[in-house]
């Protein structure tokens, strides 16, 4: 899709001036970002650097310190109960451990959704639910039980139950940790063409370089509790900032600590270990 086409339009996630954190730690500040429909928007920056946070912010499961975060037009902060109920309803949430029900088969674990949330007939649960586990590759695959699936196989039964209601919005917490080389080409390969042929968004939180930029139309760049970038991949892949450039070619030295920072309350945590005050 042409980003400028995309960009015509209202953002279907927008967060402006964000800072977001937990009780009076804040993780992040001064967060600008802006996902629109038919983009693949890729969140990125080290380990503890906020990502997840973010992606806790875009659900409304913790709100803002700061600024607004509005998904399909609604501040999740000032939404009511109900409200949010249906602008989550929009969105798919595939977690690093899509749990799936282990005494379901895989074709039950799709339809889950389906039953809950609509009133279809069992004959068009059938075809919906073929349909996705078609888009994932493991139409075949629907009457095997949990126990007789691999772990990648068990992504993409999580994969086309995220996206069976037909969300516009879908958040990937890390969908590329632990997947061999070409199981990852697959996975984004997926994730564009399922973008593309919902003509939803997609954001993926996430390490991979090479994977997310391959399908990507837009990046940020999270660490030092802050956006350090945001740009297209191309852009990114010229920048000279030494952070992004210990990020994506991923140095041991760099601006980038390995040590999480000491804080007051690990130093208070300390003092009690070693028995003084
Ligand atoms: N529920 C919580 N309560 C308090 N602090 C938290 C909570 N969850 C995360 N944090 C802190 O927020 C910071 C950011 O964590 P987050 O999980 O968002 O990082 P991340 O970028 O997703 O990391 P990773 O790539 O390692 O999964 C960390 O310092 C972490 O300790």
């Amino acid at each position: 899709m042409e980003p400028d086409a995309s960009q015509s339009t209202d953002p279907l996630l927008d967060f402006s001036g964000v800072a977001l954190g937990y009780a009076d730690f804040t993780v992040l500040q001064d967060i600008d970002l802006r996902v629109y429909r038919g983009q693949v928007v890729a969140m990125m920056g080290g380990s503890g650097s906020g990502k997840t946070t973010l992606l806790r912010g875009a659900t409304g499961q913790i709100t803002a310190q700061r600024g607004a975060i509005t998904a399909f037009g609604q501040n999740v902060a000032t939404v009511s109960s109900d409200g949010l109920r249906k602008l989550r309803q929009r969105m798919g949430v595939l977690f690093q451990q899509g749990a799936l029900f282990t005494d379901l088969d895989v074709f039950e674990n799709v339809a889950f959704p389906l039953r809950e949330h609509t009133r279809i007939s069992e004959s068009q649960i059938v075809e919906c639910v073929l349909d996705k586990l078609n888009a994932v590759g493991l139409r075949a695959a629907a009457h095997l039980k949990i126990s007789e699936i691999s772990g990648g196989m068990a992504r993409r039964v999580a994969l086309a139950r995220a996206i069976v209601l037909e969300p516009e919005l879908i958040l990937y917490d890390e969908p590329f940790a632990g997947l061999d080389p070409i199981s990852l080409g697959i996975t984004a390969q997926l994730i564009r063409g399922l973008t593309d042929r919902l003509n939803c968004a997609s954001v993926l939180i996430t390490h991979d370089v090479a994977e997310s930029f391959a399908i990507a139309d837009q990046v940020y760049m999270v660490g030092q509790g802050r956006l350090l970038a945001a740009g297209k991949p191309s852009e990114l892949a010229e920048s000279s900032d030494p952070y992004i450039r210990q990020f994506l070619d991923g140095q041991p030295d760099g601006p980038i600590a390995f040590h999480y920072p000491e804080t007051p309350a690990f130093k208070q945590w300390l003092g009690k270990q070693r028995g003084r005050p």
